[in-house]
């Protein structure tokens, strides 16, 4: 049983991670970085920042991290990816291949859904905009996209939360489309494609994941 104030994780390898501690604790919870094994087995919740997913998948599995955080996610645990995360916990990923062929990241397989890396076209590194997301009241939230992906499939159990309209191919690149998917929820899991964690006056979407897990 969840508490009031959930113990909420921070996967600290790399990326967001101070920022995300920061945004739980405004948002309601008992935020925590997570390292190792041991870390991870008090936690009620699990958020994976934004950085780079590649990296990510890799220090996931030089801190022996993966195979635990993978047992956990298939128990039901809660999680919350942003941009990066958002990769990790798909399990499926588009535009994956290193240069010898392999795929580039590991995913988490928690989210079945196909990620597109780096999908916002290439000459824009990053946009900010309003996005209306479903279960957080009070008016859209202020979206900030850097290098992000986006979700281009999702399986029946996967509830979208949130689409941008992108016409502009300089900002979107040619495959985008109006209602191009950037949050998603399956059971306790949620992802978005945007980074609220550096919207530091908004905790709404931290206060949904804290919602989230205390419900669990
Ligand atoms: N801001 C981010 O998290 C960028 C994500 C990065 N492009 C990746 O695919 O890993």
């Amino acid at each position: 049983m969840t508490t009031a104030q959930p113990v909420i994780g921070v996967l600290a390898l790399q990326g967001g991670v101070a920022e995300h501690l920061a945004a739980l604790e405004r948002g309601g919870a008992r935020p925590r970085p997570v390292r190792r094994p041991e870390e991870l087995a008090g936690v009620h919740g699990l958020v994976l920042p934004g950085g780079e997913s590649t990296t990510m998948s890799r220090l996931l599995e030089t801190f022996e991290l993966f195979e635990p955080v993978a047992e956990r996610l298939s128990e039901g645990m809660p999680a919350y990816g942003s941009c990066a995360g958002m990769v990790l916990l798909g399990n499926r990923v588009l535009d994956n291949e290193a240069p010898d062929g392999s795929p580039a990241v590991r995913t988490l397989d928690a989210l079945d859904v196909a990620v597109r890396r780096n999908a916002f076209g290439r000459q824009v590194d990053s946009f900010e905009t309003e996005v209306d997301v479903e279960g957080v009241d009070g008016g859209p939230v202020h979206a900030v996209f850097i290098r992000a992906p986006w979700v281009e499939k999702t399986g029946s159990g996967v509830r979208v939360l949130a689409t941008v309209d992108t016409p502009d191919p300089h900002v979107a690149g040619e495959r985008a489309s109006a209602g191009t998917i950037v949050a998603v929820r399956q059971g306790p899991v949620l992802a978005t494609a945007f980074h609220p964690e550096l919207v530091t006056t908004d905790e709404r979407v931290h206060r949904y994941f804290v919602q989230t897990v205390r419900a669990a």
